[in-house]
């Protein structure tokens, strides 16, 4: 196991603080004569020392333009950014070129060195950054036992899986012992179980070298697996941001709603819906299991409240620090017992009942 490097236990000691600002920052493409494309529209947040901040959103979002803004390679045409206590925007290259160093990136399509071996390929940043060859290779071992490819070291970049590929590229991002990690759809290219191990590598990396993550993604699973807080990028802004708790599991209207409704399995589709009033008569509630245990007690005592109920749809899903999910069940019963059963469920569901938004279901808000 690599232990943190002094200069990144102190940075991380000297705590949270914001290590990346945008300022109201607009990024706007010409793309013809009188034709313009805004990628980044008006947006402001900021990311704290020590925490894995996502951002989410679907193909085209302008999620790509905001992470290169963050590195320099795309400058602004509008409003701040702040990267290490530094205002990159209007920065000349040589200072640009500083700033960069204390950051380290994963790409999708990994971006190794088919001709470098494994080792040369995590050595290659600190070759650029004037490490020592002993300093070089004793940071490499690290590295490769962190990662967990102490045994690949002179392998080459095709005799590996997806998976060890960017295992690699993660051990290339951190070699230099960066600030900030980049993660441009680092498992975009990868299998689910592959997808997983690298989640955990970078959780790792977060939680045990204290390193600051960015990571874009059009994957809700990375969100969940990761990430403290999410923003939701749509056409250029952000459009919901906060704890990925509190966003995941009471998303708000619009395309934050339909993005996140679109990702989560917990919510009958229509076509889940059309399929379960075929075979049930009752109504259709659907309650959020914040509380689930509070959720059970209600449901256990549905007899003693004078229904009937059967679950018909539900999902549970799980982020970083807790869970969340809906269940949609179908109730029978006179009027005023449904009535005291939903006020119950109401409360215990923690007022998060939601609207299936069909006909002949219960919303209750
Ligand atoms: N250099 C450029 N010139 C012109 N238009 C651009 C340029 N870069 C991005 N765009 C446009 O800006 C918008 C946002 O693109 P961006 O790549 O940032 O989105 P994204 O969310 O990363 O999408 P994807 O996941 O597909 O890469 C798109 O409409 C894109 O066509």
């Amino acid at each position: 196991m690599s232990t943190p490097s002094t200069e990144s236990t102190a940075a991380l000691a000297a705590g949270g603080g914001p290590l990346i600002h945008f300022s109201n920052v607009t990024r706007t493409f010409t793309t013809g004569k009188s034709s313009s494309v805004t990628a980044v529209d008006d947006v402001s947040f900021t990311v704290n020392r020590g925490e894995v901040y996502g951002v989410i959103g679907f193909s085209g979002a302008g999620k790509s333009t905001l992470i290169r803004l963050v590195n320099g390679l795309e400058k602004p045409t509008s409003g701040t950014i702040t990267v290490l206590g530094q205002q990159i925007s209007g920065m000349p290259e040589s200072k640009l070129r500083h700033v960069r160093s204390r950051i380290g990136m994963v790409f999708q399509q990994f971006n190794l060195f088919t001709s470098r071996t494994v080792a040369g390929n995590v050595a290659y940043p600190l070759k650029v950054a004037g490490w020592k060859k002993e300093e070089r290779e004793a940071r490499v071992a690290e590295l490769l036992e962190f990662v967990g490819l102490a045994d690949k070291a002179k392998a080459y970049p095709e005799q590996l899986s997806g998976g060890q590929k960017q295992r690699v590229g993660i051990a290339r991002a951190l070699a230099a012992e960066p600030d900030i990690l980049l993660a441009d759809e680092s498992t975009s290219a990868l299998d689910p179980s592959t997808t997983e191990e690298v989640l955990r590598l970078l959780r790792r990396a977060n939680e045990e070298l204290g390193i600051t993550i960015v990571a874009i993604t059009h994957e809700m699973e990375v969100i969940r697996a990761i990430a403290d807080r999410v923003a939701v990028m749509d056409k250029g802004r952000i459009v919901e941001e906060g704890p990925v708790y509190d966003v995941f599991s009471n998303p708000r209207s619009g395309a934050e709603a339909s993005f996140v409704g679109s990702a989560l399995k917990d919510r009958p589709t229509d076509a889940d819906l059309a399929r379960i009033r075929k075979s049930t008569s009752g109504r259709l509630i659907t309650v959020s299991l914040r509380d689930s245990a509070a959720v059970g007690a209600v449901l256990g005592r549905a007899a003693a409240l004078g229904v009937s109920f059967e679950i018909v749809h539900g999902g549970m899903n799980t982020t970083k620090n807790a869970a969340f999910g809906l269940l949609t069940i179908s109730v029978e019963g006179d009027d005023a017992a449904v009535a005291g059963f939903l006020a119950e469920l109401r409360s215990a569901g923690d007022g998060q009942e939601i609207s299936t938004g069909a006909t002949g279901e219960e919303a209750a808000r």
